[in-house]
């Protein structure tokens, strides 16, 4: 599949979920090239029909920018008590509704999102479908101080670690910390690989999503749109 095929796809899953979107939701935003389009269908919806939301909570200023763009007040997160629902994209998903996120180096932000949301959807193309995890190396967010000790942790431990990189310097995330891309693939038990890095001290989040997603929209290269419920 090439790019504007996939593009395609992900812009028809994003027209999908934008439609079960309510009035007066307190909704969360995620980030990525999936929810560009989810951003563009929603604020079309507020553009048409006067959708209006109660709240609105994102995850990365350059969502948070888009929205603005198309008229919407952006709350913080901690100005909200709970969301009704978060919608963001996801890098890959399993059968069990499990995921990695954080390709684009905002899932400390997505996961406390998450956390605080009656209910989340993801979508996505169906590229991203898995039936382990697997395909996509693991995004861990660390804090500068110990990163060294934390890397070597990492690779004496087997997880070949590589930085997260943008251009020619180390990335660096919204909160100032970087990201360690792990290269376990596949991910054999998930639940177990988040408990041990649970327990590195510097480690802030990880992009592993576990038991966090209710459903998830596929968009399907045979044009279908898929709706999974958990
Ligand atoms: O987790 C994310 C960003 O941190 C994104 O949701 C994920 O990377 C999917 O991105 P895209 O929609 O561009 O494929």
């Amino acid at each position: 599949m090439d790019k504007k095929q996939q593009d395609e796809l992900k812009n028809k899953a994003a027209i999908r979920a934008a439609e079960l979107v309510e009035p007066g939701m307190k909704l969360g935003v995620g980030t990525g090239s999936t929810i560009a389009f989810f951003i563009d269908a929603l604020g079309k919806r507020k553009k048409e029909e006067g959708l209006d939301l109660e709240a609105i909570v994102t995850t990365s200023s350059r969502s948070k920018k888009q929205l603005e763009k198309w008229g919407f007040t952006v709350n913080e997160l901690a100005e909200v008590d709970q969301l009704d629902l978060t919608i963001d994209g996801a890098d890959r998903v399993d059968v069990n509704f499990d995921g990695i996120k954080g390709g684009g180096g905002a899932l400390t932000m997505e996961k406390n999102v998450a956390a605080n949301s009656e209910k989340v959807l993801w979508i996505v193309d169906e590229s991203k479908l898995v039936d382990r995890l697997s395909g996509f190396p693991l995004p861990v967010e660390i804090l500068p101080i110990s990163c060294e000790q934390n890397f070597r942790r990492f690779r004496n431990d087997g997880l070949n670690p590589s930085w997260r990189m943008d251009g020619n310097k180390r990335f660096v995330t919204h909160y100032g910390n970087y990201i360690v891309d792990l290269n376990v693939d596949p991910i054999p038990i998930p639940r177990g690989l988040d408990d041990y890095l649970d327990k590195v001290v510097g480690v802030v989040e990880t992009g592993l999503f576990l038991d966090m997603c209710d459903e998830v929209i596929i968009a399907r290269s045979d044009g279908e749109i898929e709706d999974r419920e958990k």
